[in-house]
Protein backbone atom coordinates (compact mmCIF):
# COMPACT_ATOMS: atom_id res chain seq x y z
CA UNK A 1 0.00 0.00 0.00
CA UNK A 2 1.32 3.55 -0.99
CA UNK A 3 1.72 6.20 1.64
CA UNK A 4 -1.26 8.36 1.51
CA UNK A 5 -1.25 11.98 2.63
CA UNK A 6 -3.19 12.78 6.58
CA UNK A 7 -6.16 14.23 6.57
CA UNK A 8 -6.53 17.11 7.38
CA UNK A 9 -7.29 17.92 11.33
CA UNK A 10 -5.92 17.35 14.73
CA UNK A 11 -3.17 15.07 15.43
CA UNK A 12 -3.43 14.77 19.01
CA UNK A 13 0.09 15.20 19.55
CA UNK A 14 -0.25 17.38 22.71
CA UNK A 15 -3.74 16.31 23.88
CA UNK A 16 -3.57 13.44 26.21
CA UNK A 17 -6.48 11.90 28.11
CA UNK A 18 -6.21 10.63 31.59
CA UNK A 19 -5.73 6.63 31.24
CA UNK A 20 -3.71 3.87 32.25
CA UNK A 21 0.30 4.78 30.33
CA UNK A 22 2.79 5.88 30.46
CA UNK A 23 5.01 9.50 29.49
CA UNK A 24 6.00 9.64 26.08
CA UNK A 25 9.26 8.23 25.96
CA UNK A 26 12.16 10.72 25.67
CA UNK A 27 12.91 9.52 21.78
CA UNK A 28 10.33 7.30 20.25
CA UNK A 29 12.83 6.16 17.43
CA UNK A 30 14.78 4.87 20.23
CA UNK A 31 14.48 0.58 20.04
CA UNK A 32 14.96 -0.34 23.87
CA UNK A 33 17.09 -3.24 23.92
CA UNK A 34 15.23 -4.53 26.82
CA UNK A 35 11.95 -5.44 24.46
CA UNK A 36 13.70 -6.48 20.96
CA UNK A 37 16.13 -8.97 20.36
CA UNK A 38 19.40 -8.65 20.33
CA UNK A 39 20.62 -7.99 16.70
CA UNK A 40 17.37 -5.56 16.21
CA UNK A 41 18.60 -1.98 15.41
CA UNK A 42 18.19 0.68 12.54
CA UNK A 43 20.64 1.10 9.30
CA UNK A 44 21.31 4.62 7.92
CA UNK A 45 17.82 5.42 6.79
CA UNK A 46 16.31 4.98 9.90
CA UNK A 47 14.51 1.10 8.49
CA UNK A 48 14.40 -1.03 11.67
CA UNK A 49 16.70 -4.48 10.76
CA UNK A 50 16.83 -7.66 12.24
CA UNK A 51 19.50 -10.62 11.81
CA UNK A 52 21.05 -7.89 8.96
CA UNK A 53 18.26 -7.54 7.03
CA UNK A 54 15.09 -4.41 6.87
CA UNK A 55 11.82 -4.80 8.01
CA UNK A 56 10.92 -3.16 4.66
CA UNK A 57 12.66 -5.72 2.75
CA UNK A 58 11.10 -8.32 4.79
CA UNK A 59 7.66 -7.36 4.65
CA UNK A 60 8.10 -7.20 0.52
CA UNK A 61 9.06 -10.36 0.36
CA UNK A 62 6.82 -12.09 3.17
CA UNK A 63 4.03 -10.02 3.79
CA UNK A 64 2.16 -8.39 6.64
CA UNK A 65 1.19 -9.50 9.33
CA UNK A 66 4.36 -11.64 9.91
CA UNK A 67 5.95 -12.68 12.98
CA UNK A 68 9.42 -11.97 12.33
CA UNK A 69 11.65 -14.57 14.91
CA UNK A 70 15.98 -13.92 15.44
CA UNK A 71 17.46 -17.02 15.88
CA UNK A 72 20.74 -15.73 17.31
CA UNK A 73 18.89 -14.54 19.66
CA UNK A 74 16.93 -17.72 20.08
CA UNK A 75 19.86 -19.60 20.95
CA UNK A 76 21.37 -16.63 23.03
CA UNK A 77 18.33 -17.43 25.36
CA UNK A 78 18.48 -21.09 25.31
CA UNK A 79 22.22 -21.22 25.71
CA UNK A 80 22.18 -19.39 28.83
CA UNK A 81 19.13 -21.02 30.49
CA UNK A 82 21.43 -24.14 29.57
CA UNK A 83 24.49 -22.98 30.77
CA UNK A 84 23.38 -20.75 33.73
CA UNK A 85 21.91 -24.48 35.30
CA UNK A 86 25.10 -26.43 34.24
CA UNK A 87 25.07 -29.84 33.53
CA UNK A 88 23.65 -30.72 36.88
CA UNK A 89 20.12 -29.88 36.07
CA UNK A 90 17.99 -29.83 33.20
CA UNK A 91 16.55 -27.16 31.18
CA UNK A 92 13.17 -28.34 29.52
CA UNK A 93 11.83 -25.41 26.72
CA UNK A 94 7.86 -24.77 27.51
CA UNK A 95 6.64 -25.91 23.67
CA UNK A 96 3.66 -24.16 24.15
CA UNK A 97 5.04 -21.00 24.36
CA UNK A 98 6.00 -21.71 20.33
CA UNK A 99 7.40 -24.68 18.66
CA UNK A 100 7.67 -25.45 15.43
CA UNK A 101 10.45 -28.05 13.35
CA UNK A 102 13.06 -25.52 13.10
CA UNK A 103 12.90 -24.32 17.24
CA UNK A 104 13.23 -28.48 18.04
CA UNK A 105 16.15 -28.58 15.98
CA UNK A 106 17.80 -25.21 17.22
CA UNK A 107 16.92 -26.69 21.11
CA UNK A 108 18.37 -30.02 20.23
CA UNK A 109 21.57 -28.36 18.76
CA UNK A 110 21.84 -25.73 22.08
CA UNK A 111 21.44 -28.74 24.46
CA UNK A 112 17.97 -28.29 25.79
CA UNK A 113 15.11 -30.57 26.31
CA UNK A 114 11.72 -29.97 25.28
CA UNK A 115 8.35 -30.07 27.89
CA UNK A 116 5.09 -30.51 25.39
CA UNK A 117 1.49 -30.81 26.57
CA UNK A 118 -0.25 -32.37 23.28
CA UNK A 119 0.10 -35.11 21.04
CA UNK A 120 0.52 -32.05 18.33
CA UNK A 121 3.60 -31.20 20.11
CA UNK A 122 4.71 -34.36 20.70
CA UNK A 123 4.65 -34.98 17.22
CA UNK A 124 6.29 -31.96 15.95
CA UNK A 125 9.13 -33.03 18.49
CA UNK A 126 9.09 -36.15 17.63
CA UNK A 127 9.62 -35.43 13.49
CA UNK A 128 12.29 -32.72 14.41
CA UNK A 129 14.95 -35.58 15.76
CA UNK A 130 14.38 -34.61 19.35
CA UNK A 131 15.52 -37.80 20.99
CA UNK A 132 12.47 -38.95 23.06
CA UNK A 133 14.38 -39.44 26.35
CA UNK A 134 14.75 -35.51 25.79
CA UNK A 135 11.12 -35.08 25.92
CA UNK A 136 8.63 -34.30 29.31
CA UNK A 137 4.78 -35.07 28.66
CA UNK A 138 2.47 -32.58 30.65
CA UNK A 139 -1.32 -32.22 30.97
CA UNK A 140 -4.40 -32.44 33.00
CA UNK A 141 -6.12 -34.22 30.25
CA UNK A 142 -3.61 -36.27 28.50
CA UNK A 143 -6.27 -38.88 26.13
CA UNK A 144 -4.90 -42.20 25.98
CA UNK A 145 -4.08 -42.14 22.90
CA UNK A 146 -1.32 -38.99 23.62
CA UNK A 147 -0.43 -41.74 26.36
CA UNK A 148 0.12 -44.92 24.25
CA UNK A 149 1.89 -42.68 21.55
CA UNK A 150 4.14 -41.40 24.68
CA UNK A 151 4.99 -44.52 26.17
CA UNK A 152 5.48 -46.30 22.82
CA UNK A 153 8.02 -43.38 22.08
CA UNK A 154 9.94 -44.00 25.15
CA UNK A 155 9.51 -40.12 26.08
CA UNK A 156 11.68 -39.58 29.63
CA UNK A 157 8.92 -38.53 31.84
CA UNK A 158 5.16 -37.90 31.99
CA UNK A 159 4.09 -35.73 34.30
CA UNK A 160 1.03 -36.62 35.83
CA UNK A 161 -1.61 -34.85 37.11
CA UNK A 162 -4.76 -36.79 38.79
CA UNK A 163 -5.42 -39.97 40.36
CA UNK A 164 -7.04 -41.42 37.31
CA UNK A 165 -3.82 -40.63 35.21
CA UNK A 166 -1.54 -42.34 37.45
CA UNK A 167 -3.66 -45.66 36.93
CA UNK A 168 -3.98 -44.97 33.32
CA UNK A 169 -0.52 -44.55 32.93
CA UNK A 170 0.55 -47.35 34.60
CA UNK A 171 -1.96 -49.30 33.04
CA UNK A 172 -0.57 -48.85 29.91
CA UNK A 173 2.90 -48.67 30.21
CA UNK A 174 2.28 -52.24 31.62
CA UNK A 175 0.46 -53.28 28.94
CA UNK A 176 3.03 -51.99 26.80
CA UNK A 177 5.59 -54.54 29.05
CA UNK A 178 7.48 -50.76 29.74
CA UNK A 179 8.11 -48.87 32.99
CA UNK A 180 7.57 -45.26 32.93
CA UNK A 181 9.36 -42.83 34.50
CA UNK A 182 7.20 -40.30 35.90
CA UNK A 183 6.66 -37.17 38.16
CA UNK A 184 3.68 -36.03 39.79
CA UNK A 185 2.87 -32.36 39.69
CA UNK A 186 1.62 -30.59 42.81
CA UNK A 187 0.02 -27.81 43.57
CA UNK A 188 1.87 -26.16 46.37
CA UNK A 189 -0.60 -23.51 47.59
CA UNK A 190 1.30 -20.45 46.32
CA UNK A 191 -0.57 -17.27 45.21
CA UNK A 192 1.74 -16.05 42.25
CA UNK A 193 1.69 -12.64 41.53
CA UNK A 194 0.61 -12.76 38.00
CA UNK A 195 -2.73 -12.89 36.20
CA UNK A 196 -5.59 -15.08 37.59
CA UNK A 197 -5.81 -16.77 34.36
CA UNK A 198 -2.24 -17.70 34.22
CA UNK A 199 -1.29 -18.43 38.26
CA UNK A 200 -1.76 -22.22 38.45
CA UNK A 201 -0.42 -23.33 42.28
CA UNK A 202 -2.77 -21.96 44.22
CA UNK A 203 -5.51 -24.65 45.14
CA UNK A 204 -8.69 -23.90 43.35
CA UNK A 205 -7.64 -24.91 39.80
CA UNK A 206 -7.59 -27.78 37.38
CA UNK A 207 -3.48 -28.26 37.29
CA UNK A 208 -1.70 -30.68 39.69
CA UNK A 209 -2.59 -32.39 42.74
CA UNK A 210 -2.89 -30.42 45.80
CA UNK A 211 -0.49 -31.09 48.95
CA UNK A 212 -3.44 -30.16 50.93
CA UNK A 213 -4.94 -32.45 52.76
CA UNK A 214 -1.85 -34.83 52.35
CA UNK A 215 -3.78 -35.89 48.55
CA UNK A 216 -0.37 -35.49 47.29
CA UNK A 217 1.43 -37.66 49.73
CA UNK A 218 -1.18 -40.25 48.78
CA UNK A 219 -0.56 -39.98 45.23
CA UNK A 220 2.75 -40.52 45.68
CA UNK A 221 1.73 -43.44 48.10
CA UNK A 222 -0.73 -44.99 45.25
CA UNK A 223 1.83 -44.42 42.33
CA UNK A 224 4.93 -45.84 44.36
CA UNK A 225 3.09 -49.49 44.71
CA UNK A 226 2.66 -49.34 40.61
CA UNK A 227 4.52 -51.51 38.34
CA UNK A 228 4.11 -49.58 35.55
CA UNK A 229 5.53 -46.73 37.08
CA UNK A 230 8.70 -45.52 38.33
CA UNK A 231 8.22 -42.32 39.76
CA UNK A 232 11.65 -39.81 39.78
CA UNK A 233 10.19 -36.99 41.55
CA UNK A 234 7.96 -33.97 41.96
CA UNK A 235 6.94 -31.02 39.69
CA UNK A 236 5.36 -27.83 40.83
CA UNK A 237 4.53 -24.79 37.91
CA UNK A 238 3.42 -21.88 39.95
CA UNK A 239 2.18 -19.76 36.87
CA UNK A 240 3.47 -17.33 34.31
CA UNK A 241 4.86 -13.97 33.95
CA UNK A 242 6.78 -13.58 37.02
CA UNK A 243 8.89 -11.29 38.39
CA UNK A 244 8.88 -12.09 41.96
CA UNK A 245 11.43 -15.12 43.32
CA UNK A 246 9.91 -15.61 46.29
CA UNK A 247 6.78 -17.51 44.84
CA UNK A 248 9.60 -19.98 43.71
CA UNK A 249 11.07 -20.49 46.99
CA UNK A 250 7.73 -21.03 48.96
CA UNK A 251 6.97 -23.75 46.06
CA UNK A 252 10.94 -25.19 46.49
CA UNK A 253 10.43 -25.28 50.40
CA UNK A 254 6.90 -26.86 50.22
CA UNK A 255 7.98 -29.53 47.37
CA UNK A 256 10.89 -30.43 49.68
CA UNK A 257 8.88 -30.50 52.52
CA UNK A 258 6.91 -33.52 50.74
CA UNK A 259 10.20 -35.00 49.59
CA UNK A 260 11.37 -35.28 53.26
CA UNK A 261 7.75 -36.98 54.11
CA UNK A 262 8.09 -39.65 51.10
CA UNK A 263 12.09 -40.35 52.67
CA UNK A 264 10.51 -40.57 55.95
CA UNK A 265 7.20 -42.66 54.88
CA UNK A 266 8.55 -44.83 52.37
CA UNK A 267 12.58 -45.06 52.63
CA UNK A 268 12.96 -43.48 49.22
CA UNK A 269 14.79 -40.50 48.13
CA UNK A 270 13.09 -38.98 45.06
CA UNK A 271 16.13 -38.41 42.86
CA UNK A 272 14.39 -35.36 40.94
CA UNK A 273 12.55 -32.17 41.47
CA UNK A 274 10.82 -29.58 38.84
CA UNK A 275 10.10 -26.04 39.17
CA UNK A 276 8.27 -25.44 36.00
CA UNK A 277 8.47 -22.50 33.98
CA UNK A 278 7.09 -18.87 34.31
CA UNK A 279 9.89 -16.30 34.32
CA UNK A 280 8.53 -13.11 33.30
CA UNK A 281 10.13 -11.15 29.95
CA UNK A 282 10.02 -7.01 29.51
CA UNK A 283 6.87 -6.81 27.05
CA UNK A 284 7.43 -2.79 28.33
CA UNK A 285 10.60 -0.45 29.21
CA UNK A 286 9.03 -0.83 32.53
CA UNK A 287 9.51 -4.58 32.74
CA UNK A 288 12.37 -5.94 35.05
CA UNK A 289 13.24 -9.70 34.51
CA UNK A 290 16.16 -11.36 36.18
CA UNK A 291 18.82 -12.74 33.91
CA UNK A 292 19.31 -16.95 33.56
CA UNK A 293 21.96 -17.23 36.09
CA UNK A 294 20.53 -15.02 38.66
CA UNK A 295 17.57 -17.22 38.38
CA UNK A 296 19.69 -20.50 38.37
CA UNK A 297 21.71 -19.25 41.42
CA UNK A 298 18.81 -18.67 43.34
CA UNK A 299 16.38 -21.77 42.47
CA UNK A 300 19.65 -23.77 43.32
CA UNK A 301 20.62 -22.35 46.74
CA UNK A 302 16.46 -22.31 47.79
CA UNK A 303 16.56 -26.35 46.98
CA UNK A 304 19.96 -26.91 48.39
CA UNK A 305 19.38 -25.30 51.80
CA UNK A 306 16.20 -26.86 52.11
CA UNK A 307 17.41 -30.40 51.73
CA UNK A 308 20.24 -29.84 53.92
CA UNK A 309 17.67 -28.75 56.52
CA UNK A 310 15.60 -31.76 55.67
CA UNK A 311 18.96 -33.85 55.69
CA UNK A 312 17.71 -35.42 52.19
CA UNK A 313 20.41 -35.44 48.96
CA UNK A 314 19.84 -32.63 46.61
CA UNK A 315 18.04 -33.88 43.93
CA UNK A 316 18.26 -33.08 39.91
CA UNK A 317 16.48 -29.77 39.69
CA UNK A 318 14.87 -29.62 36.03
CA UNK A 319 13.12 -26.12 34.90
CA UNK A 320 10.71 -25.07 32.36
CA UNK A 321 11.37 -21.47 30.59
CA UNK A 322 8.89 -21.49 27.40
CA UNK A 323 8.49 -17.51 27.78
CA UNK A 324 11.73 -16.27 28.86
CA UNK A 325 13.76 -17.95 25.87
CA UNK A 326 11.39 -17.47 22.70
CA UNK A 327 9.18 -14.73 24.00
CA UNK A 328 11.68 -11.91 23.48
CA UNK A 329 12.84 -13.27 19.52
CA UNK A 330 10.51 -12.47 17.66
CA UNK A 331 8.33 -9.40 16.72
CA UNK A 332 4.96 -9.07 14.85
CA UNK A 333 5.67 -6.89 11.55
CA UNK A 334 2.45 -4.77 10.66
CA UNK A 335 1.38 -2.83 8.11
CA UNK A 336 -0.88 0.70 9.22
CA UNK A 337 -3.90 0.86 7.30
CA UNK A 338 -6.08 3.17 8.90
CA UNK A 339 -5.34 5.92 11.61
CA UNK A 340 -8.22 7.59 13.33
CA UNK A 341 -8.02 10.41 15.57
CA UNK A 342 -11.20 10.77 17.83
CA UNK A 343 -10.95 14.27 19.32
CA UNK A 344 -9.94 14.61 22.95
CA UNK A 345 -9.19 10.84 23.45
CA UNK A 346 -6.46 9.10 21.56
CA UNK A 347 -5.88 7.86 17.89
CA UNK A 348 -7.07 4.39 16.74
CA UNK A 349 -4.43 2.86 14.52
CA UNK A 350 -5.67 -0.46 12.86
CA UNK A 351 -3.31 -2.81 11.41
CA UNK A 352 -3.20 -5.75 9.22
CA UNK A 353 -4.03 -8.69 11.74
CA UNK A 354 -4.97 -8.03 15.52
CA UNK A 355 -7.03 -10.38 18.11
CA UNK A 356 -5.90 -13.46 15.74
CA UNK A 357 -1.94 -13.35 15.66
CA UNK A 358 -1.85 -11.68 18.93
CA UNK A 359 -5.03 -12.98 22.09
CA UNK A 360 -2.87 -11.85 24.89
CA UNK A 361 -4.15 -8.36 25.18
CA UNK A 362 -7.92 -9.18 25.28
CA UNK A 363 -7.64 -12.31 27.78
CA UNK A 364 -4.49 -11.05 30.16
CA UNK A 365 -5.00 -7.20 29.53
CA UNK A 366 -1.19 -7.94 28.51
CA UNK A 367 0.91 -4.54 28.12
CA UNK A 368 2.77 -4.48 24.78
CA UNK A 369 5.12 -1.65 23.30
CA UNK A 370 5.10 -0.65 19.58
CA UNK A 371 7.69 1.19 17.52
CA UNK A 372 7.35 2.96 13.81
CA UNK A 373 10.04 0.80 11.90
CA UNK A 374 10.14 1.17 8.47
CA UNK A 375 11.48 5.17 9.21
CA UNK A 376 12.14 7.36 11.94
CA UNK A 377 10.39 10.35 12.70
CA UNK A 378 10.48 13.78 13.78
CA UNK A 379 6.53 14.03 14.89
CA UNK A 380 5.38 14.42 18.42
CA UNK A 381 4.71 11.83 20.33
CA UNK A 382 0.68 10.77 19.63
CA UNK A 383 -1.26 7.97 22.18
CA UNK A 384 -2.55 5.91 20.31
CA UNK A 385 -4.38 2.18 20.42
CA UNK A 386 -3.31 0.07 18.18
CA UNK A 387 -6.16 -2.62 16.84
CA UNK A 388 -6.85 -5.09 14.54
CA UNK A 389 -8.80 -5.84 11.70
CA UNK A 390 -11.72 -7.91 13.67
CA UNK A 391 -15.18 -7.60 13.93
CA UNK A 392 -15.04 -6.93 17.57
CA UNK A 393 -14.01 -3.89 19.75
CA UNK A 394 -11.91 -5.70 22.21
CA UNK A 395 -9.47 -6.41 19.09
CA UNK A 396 -7.00 -4.44 20.64
CA UNK A 397 -2.97 -5.19 19.97
CA UNK A 398 -2.01 -2.04 21.94
CA UNK A 399 -3.84 -0.59 24.61
CA UNK A 400 -1.88 2.38 25.28
CA UNK A 401 1.18 3.09 23.56
CA UNK A 402 3.07 6.83 21.76
CA UNK A 403 3.29 7.00 18.22
CA UNK A 404 4.65 9.54 15.84
CA UNK A 405 1.83 12.14 15.06
CA UNK A 406 3.01 11.52 11.30
CA UNK A 407 2.23 8.28 11.15
CA UNK A 408 0.15 7.20 7.95
CA UNK A 409 -1.51 4.74 6.37
CA UNK A 410 1.78 2.40 4.43
CA UNK A 411 4.09 3.05 7.17
CA UNK A 412 5.21 -0.21 8.91
CA UNK A 413 4.94 -0.62 12.92
CA UNK A 414 6.10 -3.87 14.79
CA UNK A 415 5.23 -4.95 18.43
CA UNK A 416 7.78 -6.65 19.94
CA UNK A 417 8.13 -9.34 22.23
CA UNK A 418 5.62 -11.36 20.77
CA UNK A 419 7.71 -14.58 20.46
CA UNK A 420 5.82 -16.24 23.06
CA UNK A 421 2.14 -17.44 23.26
CA UNK A 422 1.00 -15.44 20.24
CA UNK A 423 1.46 -17.64 17.42
CA UNK A 424 0.71 -20.55 19.27
CA UNK A 425 -2.45 -19.23 20.35
CA UNK A 426 -3.22 -17.90 16.89
CA UNK A 427 -6.71 -18.35 15.62
CA UNK A 428 -8.59 -18.07 12.64
CA UNK A 429 -11.11 -15.84 13.94
CA UNK A 430 -13.35 -14.13 10.94
CA UNK A 431 -11.44 -16.71 9.02
CA UNK A 432 -8.11 -13.87 9.02
CA UNK A 433 -5.27 -15.88 7.87
CA UNK A 434 -2.42 -17.05 10.22
CA UNK A 435 0.87 -14.79 9.60
CA UNK A 436 3.76 -16.55 8.79
CA UNK A 437 6.87 -17.04 10.97
CA UNK A 438 9.97 -16.16 9.48
CA UNK A 439 13.19 -16.50 11.04
CA UNK A 440 15.86 -14.51 10.10
CA UNK A 441 19.62 -15.02 10.82
CA UNK A 442 23.04 -13.78 9.31
CA UNK A 443 21.36 -11.70 6.61
CA UNK A 444 19.21 -14.61 5.43
CA UNK A 445 15.50 -14.95 6.17
CA UNK A 446 13.20 -18.15 5.59
CA UNK A 447 10.22 -18.93 6.34
CA UNK A 448 9.96 -21.61 9.10
CA UNK A 449 5.87 -21.62 9.75
CA UNK A 450 4.19 -20.46 6.30
CA UNK A 451 1.49 -18.34 6.02
CA UNK A 452 -2.41 -19.33 5.89
CA UNK A 453 -3.96 -19.75 2.98
CA UNK A 454 -7.70 -19.64 1.75
CA UNK A 455 -7.26 -22.93 0.28
CA UNK A 456 -5.97 -23.86 3.80
CA UNK A 457 -9.05 -22.63 5.20
CA UNK A 458 -11.72 -24.41 2.81
CA UNK A 459 -9.87 -27.57 3.28
CA UNK A 460 -10.90 -28.05 6.32
CA UNK A 461 -14.62 -27.16 5.38
CA UNK A 462 -16.08 -30.47 3.96
CA UNK A 463 -19.63 -30.00 4.35
C1 LIG B 1 3.81 -26.99 33.32
C2 LIG B 1 4.31 -25.78 32.64
N1 LIG B 1 5.63 -25.65 32.43
C3 LIG B 1 6.14 -24.57 31.80
C4 LIG B 1 5.32 -23.55 31.36
C5 LIG B 1 5.98 -22.42 30.65
O1 LIG B 1 5.69 -21.20 31.20
P1 LIG B 1 6.46 -19.91 30.68
O2 LIG B 1 6.30 -19.86 29.22
O3 LIG B 1 5.76 -18.81 31.38
O4 LIG B 1 7.88 -20.05 31.10
C6 LIG B 1 3.95 -23.63 31.58
C7 LIG B 1 3.05 -22.51 31.21
O5 LIG B 1 2.70 -21.71 32.04
C8 LIG B 1 3.42 -24.77 32.23
O6 LIG B 1 2.12 -24.91 32.41
N1 LIG C 1 -0.63 -18.54 27.44
C1 LIG C 1 -0.29 -17.76 28.58
C2 LIG C 1 0.47 -18.44 29.63
C3 LIG C 1 0.01 -19.79 30.03
C4 LIG C 1 1.11 -20.72 29.82
C5 LIG C 1 0.80 -22.15 29.93
N2 LIG C 1 0.51 -22.66 31.27
C6 LIG C 1 0.30 -16.42 28.20
O1 LIG C 1 0.23 -16.03 27.09
O2 LIG C 1 0.82 -15.71 28.99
Amino acid sequence: MSRSAHPAGPRHADVVPEGHYSAPPADLNALDTKVWAHTVGRDADGVVTVGGIDVKRLAEEFGTPAYILDEEDFRIRARAWRTAFGHDADVFYAGKAFLSRAVVRWLHEEGLNLDVCSGGELATALSAGMPAERIAFHGNNKSAGEIERAVRAGVGRIVLDSFQEIVRVAHLAQSLGKRQQVQIRVTVGVEAHTHEFIATAHEDQKFGIPLAGGQAAEAVRRALQLDGLEVIGIHSHIGSQIFDMSGFEVAAHRVVGLLKDIRDEHGVELPEIDLGGGLGIAYTSDDDPREPHEIAKALTEIVSRACDAARLRTPRISVEPGRAIVGPTAFTLYEVGTVKPLDGLRTYVSVDGGMSDNIRTALYDAEYSVALVSRTSGAAPMLCRVVGKHCESGDIVVKDAFLPADLAPGDLIAVPATGAYCRSMASNYNHVLRPPVVAVRDGEARVIVRRETEEDLLRLDVG
